[in-house]
């Protein structure tokens, strides 16, 4: 089977629900996980297949490094973000105030061409008690875009989990970024970028919530894209 399939039978099981996908992420479609040789096995195909010699000396360890580097790049997989917010602080003072943490870099790659994404996420909440530290954030966004994806799809988890684990009074996520699969490839449009948004709760319903949550995040104006 090759790499190709097994990346994509990820994602399927992925859709079908995070908290199963922990149960049953060593089988999909019935279909054990490949073992790192044969993952560096398909790598060595693709070298072939791009037509170079992987027995040259330069290309003799690269399909280990390249397993190393899916490691890097997919460790999202094996991360739960519901976890990650499970340990939050309530002695805040009674602090009500919209929590915002913007321009949280990021990379992540297409779940189309299996390219970088890189871009910035901002993400807010309205408290309700419960705070998270601020960390957590960031690391919410981490293992997200360390899967592969589609910005709509990262977009959409981040604010849903964060309003799932946390029951805040609303949750906002911008994404701004610029996907490789246009700049290096296809189209080749450099300087292109992309923005979504998820609004949930206070931030959905209530204009001047939403107004303030992108004033902070500096949305209301130009807005610049990441340059990559
Ligand atoms: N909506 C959305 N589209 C994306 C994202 N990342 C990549 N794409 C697009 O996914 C589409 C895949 O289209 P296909 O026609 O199946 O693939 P393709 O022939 O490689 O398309 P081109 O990129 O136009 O060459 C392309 O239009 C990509 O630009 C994303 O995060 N969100
Ligand atoms: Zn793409």
């Amino acid at each position: 089977m090759g790499f190709d399939t097994i990346l994509i039978a990820y994602d399927f099981h992925y859709l079908i629900g995070e908290r199963r996908m922990a149960a049953t992420k060593k089988k999909v479609r019935n279909v054990e996980r490949p073992t790192r040789e044969e993952a560096e096995a398909a790598v060595r195909t693709m070298i072939l297949w791009a037509g170079d010699d992987p027995d040259r000396e330069g290309l003799l360890e690269t399909p280990s490094r390249v397993v190393r580097a899916y490691e890097e790049f997919f460790a999202g997989y094996a991360q739960d973000p519901r976890e990650i917010l499970a340990k939050t602080f309530s002695e805040v003072e009674g602090y009500d105030e919209m929590i915002v943490m913007n321009d949280i870099r990021f990379e992540s790659h297409c779940e189309h061409h299996m390219v970088p994404i890189i871009g910035k996420a901002h993400v807010g909440y309205l408290p309700n008690k419960r705070v998270i530290g601020i960390s957590k954030l960031a690391r919410l966004v981490e293992v997200y875009a360390r899967r592969l994806q589609v910005q709509e799809k990262m977009t959409v988890q981040i604010a849903d989990t964060l309003q799932e684990v946390l029951h805040p009074k609303g949750v906002a996520v911008v994404i701004e970024a610029a996907h490789q699969c246009m700049t290096t490839r296809g189209v080749h449009k450099p300087g292109v970028g992309l923005v979504t948004s998820r609004m949930v709760g206070a931030f959905r319903d209530d204009p001047s919530t939403r107004r303030e949550f992108l004033a902070v995040i500096g949305r209301t104006g130009a807005g610049g894209l990441p340059n990559t």
